[in-house]
């Protein structure tokens, strides 16, 4: 992680984020006006973030730009400074991530979180548990997505011996056990191969119809990003620089100069 970046005290004008909105507070998860300090220091300065349900939203921004900060905001790991997240028109800003997960808010993490003694197959089932269905159900329902998602000759592997890549499946499809209406996918790309990487490109795209939840992807892999994302909000230094269609991003000058210059390639 990278150093938290001052922006307190700087002119407004200049620290001004452009607003986002493009979706009906009723159907979408939103952060409005978000700031996060940490010791006084902001990581994010006002920050709007909105992802619909039927939409792949991509933020993408240089280390240490605020990205995670701002899902642990909208996950209820981080209680933003200023502002207000919404859940489909509810003011959640309060809530826990437990209480976020059970209204439908799913999340992966960099690092895998997973039991790692526990089969694959078990990893995904207390998920789908955890929200309330019974074991059966649960396991027959893990074992569907494992399925979708490569994974289901190693069911019964403890989690502990998978590789990496696949361990951040293995991830995804426990986020995807709970039934989310949204799920927040922090760099899930990290460390693949280019094979591997057009797999879970074409899985992620997938989401929004077979899963009927919206996505927010952090990702370092810009042909990822490209290739799935309908929008694409680009954070630099604790604030929106931009955000558009694919498309405007990669021609965006600012975008080119603060980012995609240097890791266009990734
Ligand atoms: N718990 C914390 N305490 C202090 N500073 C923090 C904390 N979490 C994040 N920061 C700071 O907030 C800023 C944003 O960090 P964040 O991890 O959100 O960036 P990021 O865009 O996700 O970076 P990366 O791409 O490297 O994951 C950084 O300057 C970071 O050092």
């Amino acid at each position: 992680m990278a150093e938290a970046t001052a922006l307190e005290g700087t002119d407004p004008a200049v620290t001004a984020s452009p607003s986002v909105a493009v979706h009906d507070r009723e159907n979408c998860l939103g952060g409005f006006e978000i700031d996060v300090f940490f010791q006084g220091l902001a990581a994010i300065k006002d920050v709007d973030v909105e992802v619909g349900r039927k939409e792949i939203l991509g933020l993408i921004g240089p280390n240490g730009a605020g990205k995670t900060t701002l899902v642990n905001v909208l996950t209820g790991f981080q209680p933003p400074t200023k502002g207000r997240v919404y859940l489909d028109g509810e003011d959640v800003t309060d809530w826990s991530p437990h209480h976020l997960r059970r209204s439908g808010v799913a999340r992966t993490f960099q690092a895998g979180r997973l039991f790692l003694n526990m089969p694959v197959s078990e990893n995904v089932e207390v998920a789908a548990v955890n929200q309330g269905i019974s074991r059966a159900k649960g396991h027959a329902h893990a074992m569907e997505i494992l399925e979708w998602i490569g994974l289901a000759d190693k069911a019964h592997v403890p989690a502990g011996v998978l590789p990496y890549t696949d361990e951040r499946r293995v991830g995804i499809a426990r986020a995807l056990a709970m039934n989310p209406r949204y799920v927040l996918l922090d760099e899930p790309a990290a460390g693949m191969s280019d094979h591997e990487c057009d797999e879970i490109m074409h899985l992620i795209a997938e989401i929004p119809d077979r899963f009927g939840c919206g996505v927010l992807l952090i990702e370092h892999n810009m042909r990822v990003v490209m290739g799935v994302c309908h929008r694409v909000q680009v954070l630099d230094i604790g604030k929106t620089i931009t955000y558009g269609t694919p498309k405007e991003i990669m021609a965006h000058p600012e975008v080119i100069k603060a980012y995609l210059g240097s890791t266009a390639e990734a």
